[in-house]
Order: structure tokens, then C-alpha cells, then sequence
């Protein structure tokens, strides 16, 4: 057996960290207010897809968005942990996609309930291949695209967080342990719209990584 390593995160079964709300274009673009603590919530192992497979519609929805993120992969784990050695704990980085049913995470806001169904559904995290640390020196000043069918549609930057990458492992790590394999996903800029079946999505980071995904409606 070969043992494991940290390039597969994907498959360790760990938990997937994602910050909403994290750039004022895109928090403004869906009306929403610019946050003064981190908004957080969870997708689950399973809602991981590698390229090569698709991205599946849930039945339950008509609005599938993508939102382009980069991605922290956690590579030392620990609690409560300062901001000043919080990038000691980055093992390295992967471009993802928090794909969101934004019909459905509409109705939950209007009712006031978890997005958990707009969020957390399997096919849900599309990710690249690990990004060893060494080859983002300065994570927070990288730019993040997204082409649907060729066409631009997200071009931001990680300048824009409002929350710091050191900033959101020390704010998590406080009531969440992190764990080696653990991801967190950053924030979407603006740009988020819908996709249909037969779409291909196409996203990079600079030079750095490139991903691709066709869209597919789930079966009955
Ligand atoms: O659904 C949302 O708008 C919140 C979110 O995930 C993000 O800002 O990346
Ligand atoms: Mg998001």
C-alpha cells in the first residue's frame, strides 16, 4: 500500500470549510450586507468532483450557480490558532468551485433556514489538482477566473478578501479544529450566474492551474 499523502486531500474524508460573503462585489451583486465577522458554513466529503466527471443539476433545482474560490488546503492541524502562525498550518492550495442551487438557498434565506441544500449537495465542490504552497507565495494576491462556454464571466483577484487567509484559519480554528486535509474555501468575487446542461466551465488561477468540468443534469 502507498501511503498517504496530502497531493489526494480529497480522498482523506475531511472536513470542506467554506466563507461566504468574503469580497464586497460579490456580497453586493446578491444584495447582501458586507459582513463584519466571517460567515461560514460546510459541504460535506462527498460533494467532491475531480475533473473528468461532471457537475450534476440537482433535480431539486433551476438556478445551479458556479463561484469561483481559492481553496487552503490545511496541512498541520490545530485549535485556537494565532494569526501570526496561522500559514505555518497551509499545506498548500486547490482552485474549487462552491457550486450553489441559488434558487434554493433564496427560499432557505427567506425562511431563515441552513443553505445545506443549496450548498452541500454531492458534485457540489469541483476542485483542481493540489497546489503545493511554494508555488502561491503571496495567496493573498492571486487572480481567480471562470469562462463558461468560453465566455468571461468571474475575474477577480485575492487583494479583494475581506477576511485574510491567516485571518479566517485563526477566526475557524477557534471553535473548529482544524485537521490535516481539511479545506477551506475563501469566498467567491463577483460574477456568480447560472449554468445549464452541456455548459463547460473553465477556471484558473494565473499561470498557475487550469481546470475544466462540463455541467450535466442529475439523473432521475
Ligand atoms: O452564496 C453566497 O453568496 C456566499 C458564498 O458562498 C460566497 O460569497 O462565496
Ligand atoms: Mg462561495
Amino acid at each position: 500500500m502507498t501511503a498517504r499523502s496530502i497531493s489526494r486531500f480529497w480522498e482523506w474524508g475531511r472536513k470542506i470549510i467554506c466563507v461566504g460573503r468574503n469580497y464586497a462585489d460579490h456580497a453586493k451583486e446578491l444584495k447582501n450586507a458586507i459582513p463584519t465577522e466571517p460567515v461560514l458554513f460546510l459541504k460535506p466529503p462527498s460533494a467532491y468532483v475531480r475533473e473528468g466527471s461532471s457537475i450534476l443539476v440537482p433535480l431539486y433545482s433551476s438556478n445551479l450557480h458556479h463561484e469561483v474560490e481559492l481553496g487552503v488546503v490545511i496541512g498541520k492541524g490545530g485549535t485556537a490558532i494565532p494569526q501570526s502562525t496561522a500559514m505555518e498550518h497551509v499545506a498548500g492550495y486547490a482552485l474549487c468551485l462552491d457550486m450553489t442551487a441559488r434558487d434554493v438557498q433564496d427560499e432557505c434565506k427567506s425562511k431563515g433556514l441552513p443553505w445545506t441544500r443549496a450548498k452541500a449537495f454531492n458534485t457540489s465542490c469541483p476542485i483542481s489538482e493540489f497546489i503545493p504552497k511554494e508555488r502561491i507565495p503571496d495567496p493573498g494576491n492571486v487572480k481567480l477566473w471562470l469562462k463558461v462556454n468560453d465566455q468571461l464571466r468571474q475575474n477577480g483577484c485575492t487583494s479583494q478578501m475581506i477576511f485574510s487567509i491567516p485571518y479566517l484559519i485563526s477566526y475557524i480554528s477557534e471553535f473548529i479544529t482544524l485537521e490535516e486535509g481539511d479545506l477551506i474555501l475563501t469566498g467567491t468575487p463577483k460574477g456568480v450566474s447560472a449554468v445549464q446542461q452541456h455548459d463547460e466551465l473553465q477556471a484558473g488561477i494565473e499561470d498557475i492551474v487550469t481546470m475544466s468540468f462540463r455541467v450535466d443534469r442529475q439523473q432521475q
